[in-house]
């Protein structure tokens, strides 16, 4: 590789915001737009192994999957000195997983409106995706991502939104980390977090590989309610699997614990698509009356 790397030459490193077995996350600038971005930097995988598999799946899933509000914006993805390099569009909010941590310590949960405004957010982006022909296969809170929109200051000090949009609550969840993205059609199935995992999966049943989405869409929302830690198996893991959504401690309406029991049914043909979440009743009251 040539001694002045790429991402040295681009980029100004500004902090690393994520390390994993997968490599590290930096929030960096562009010199030449002055645009913030996340980069990975992963070590380069061994050619032919399935780590680089995975690596080359998430470039093409971006590449395939174009801008949407609710998937996170890929840019560009390179290979120097032995390191494989993805930018990605930076969510200035952290990640969901993040908010939950800090929820639980103050022992306080998101109320049901806005488990609903991040369901229907999420439901947004896994329409796209599943209509994309792709399923992400590892929904869970560390990879949803969130943007608080930038208050702009008007002339006379006043705020400006164009809250007519959908947004107007100025948070926008959306969906990341794109290494378990697969053909629904001619699936290569890397297994996701077990916590989150369908059971068909795990019996590789890949006929409704989509509803595995929605299977773990709905954990990731309990856990959102304030549910404990899932389980990643044992009795625990199969009793969800039964179709028993894990114990919530606060009041949510019948309606919104139906359809989360809908969406961990066993049988996935039973649980709701990304389209019909997207016009269900339930998570858009307005659509309801
Ligand atoms: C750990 N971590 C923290 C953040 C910032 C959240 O405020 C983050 C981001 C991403 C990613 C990411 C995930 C998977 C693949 C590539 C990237 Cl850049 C990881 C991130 C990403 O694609 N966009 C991010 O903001």
């Amino acid at each position: 590789s040539n001694m002045v790397s790429r991402y040295k030459k681009e980029f100004l490193e500004l902090e690393k915001i994520g390390v994993g077995e997968f490599g590290s996350v930096y929030k960096c600038i562009k010199r030449l737009d002055g645009c913030v971005y996340a980069i990975k930097r992963s070590k380069r995988p061994l050619a032919g192994s399935s780590d680089e598999q995975l690596a080359l799946r998430e470039v093409y899933a971006h590449a395939v999957l174009g801008h949407h509000p609710h998937v996170v914006r890929y840019y560009s993805a390179w290979a120097e000195d032995d390191h494989m390099i993805i930018q990605n569009e930076h969510c200035n909010g952290g990640s969901l997983q993040d908010v939950l941590l800090e929820n639980a310590k103050l022992g306080q949960y998101f109320p049901e409106t806005e488990l609903k405004e991040i369901s229907l957010q999420v439901s947004m982006g896994l329409k796209y995706i599943h209509n994309s022909g792709l399923v992400h296969l590892d929904i869970k809170p560390s990879n949803i991502f969130i943007c608080h929109k930038l208050v702009v200051e008007g002339p006379a000090g006043q705020e400006e939104s164009d809250s007519e949009d959908e947004f107007s609550s100025g948070v926008v969840y959306k969906i990341g980390d794109l290494g378990h993205v697969t053909s629904i059609t001619n699936p290569q199935v890397e297994e996701g977090d077990s916590r989150f995992l369908a059971n068909e999966i795990l019996q590789e049943q890949y006929c409704y590989l989509p509803k595995a989405d929605i299977f773990a869409l709905a954990l990731t929302i309990a856990l959102a309610a304030g549910t404990g830690p899932l389980p990643h198996n044992g009795a625990m893991w199969h009793h969800i699997r039964k179709g028993n959504i894990p114990p919530i401690p606060q009041k949510l309406s019948h309606s919104f614990l139906e359809l989360l029991k809908l969406m961990i049914h066993p049988d996935p043909v039973a649980r709701p698509s990304a389209t019909a979440l997207t016009k269900h009743p339930v998570l858009r009251p307005s659509l309801g009356k």
